[in-house]
């Protein structure tokens, strides 16, 4: 059910006998017969009877999909009035976060959700229980730490972790990362993440890539240009250039 005031019917009700009242006007009728009309009125068809799971699915515009620690609540708080819980290790996020991104004339809905980790859809990390929550988005954001491998941090490099939320992404639905994205390019303010931005710019392209810097805000402007271009794209491009590059290396 998506649309407000939907209805839906999931278990019939029964069709109801006419009641015992109903023929004890018919005096005619012998008390034998009256007998057997009365059990043939009150049994008619019994209702059905059903168990639901009702499984909620967040409707956002925007999915900020990212590996753990990339920034992705940083980012909502930086776009949003939202002010999720942020920290310097993974798995901050436990739940989804939903925040609104304000223009002029109109908002977006924008979703953090937990961080994905690779092997998510073999049940590794948690994200993959959360990816119900951006199948409904429009856009997707994927959000890239350009420091994971800066400074001695033996994370992974942006363009793998772009890789392995793609596969990540596939693995949960086959053709969901074929839906207009984007990709922030996060912590830009670090030394070293110039060069590692540039090399992310030769490696991935057909991809709209944003430079920010979430902690100071810096490229936000930009970002929500850029995120507001994909919602407005009457015609919006699909991103087959991930998808289709998705099992291989970048
Ligand atoms: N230097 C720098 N640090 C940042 C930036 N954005 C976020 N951080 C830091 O990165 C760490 C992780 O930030 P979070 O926003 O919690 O990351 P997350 O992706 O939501 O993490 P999970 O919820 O664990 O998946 C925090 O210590 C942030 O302060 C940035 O632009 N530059
Ligand atoms: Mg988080």
């Amino acid at each position: 059910m998506t649309n407000p005031g939907q209805r839906l019917i999931i278990a019939r009700g029964g069709e109801g006998g006419l009641g015992n009242a109903c023929i004890l006007k018919e005096m005619w009728l012998s008390k034998a017969h009256r007998q057997e009309e009365m059990s043939s009125l009150s049994t008619r068809q019994p209702g059905t009877e059903t168990y639901l799971i009702l499984e909620l699915k967040s409707i956002a515009d925007v999915g900020l999909v990212g590996l753990p620690n990339a920034g992705k609540s940083t980012l909502l708080s930086a776009l949003s009035r939202a002010r999720p819980e942020i920290a310097d290790y993974a798995f901050t996020t436990l739940r989804p976060n939903i925040g609104s991104l304000i223009y002029e004339d109109y908002s977006v809905k924008v979703a953090d959700i937990p961080g994905l980790i690779k092997g998510a859809h073999e049940n590794r990390g948690l994200g993959h229980a959360f990816l119900r929550h951006i199948e409904r988005t429009k856009v997707l954001a994927y959000v890239l730490d350009l420091a994971a491998t800066l400074n001695g941090r033996k994370g992974v490099l942006p363009w793998e972790q772009l890789q392995d939320l793609v596969v990540e992404l596939e693995h949960y639905q086959e053709g969901l990362t074929k839906r207009p994205s984007l990709i922030v390019a996060n912590k830009i303010d670090e030394e070293g993440a110039d060069a590692m931005y540039e090399e992310l710019k030769n490696r991935v392209q057909g991809v709209p890539i944003f430079p920010v810097c979430a902690i100071l805000q810096e490229g936000v402007p930009d970002l929500r240009v850029g995120l507001r271009g994909l919602m407005d794209a009457s015609d919006p491009q699909v991103c087959t250039v991930l998808s289709s590059k998705y099992a291989k290396a970048y």
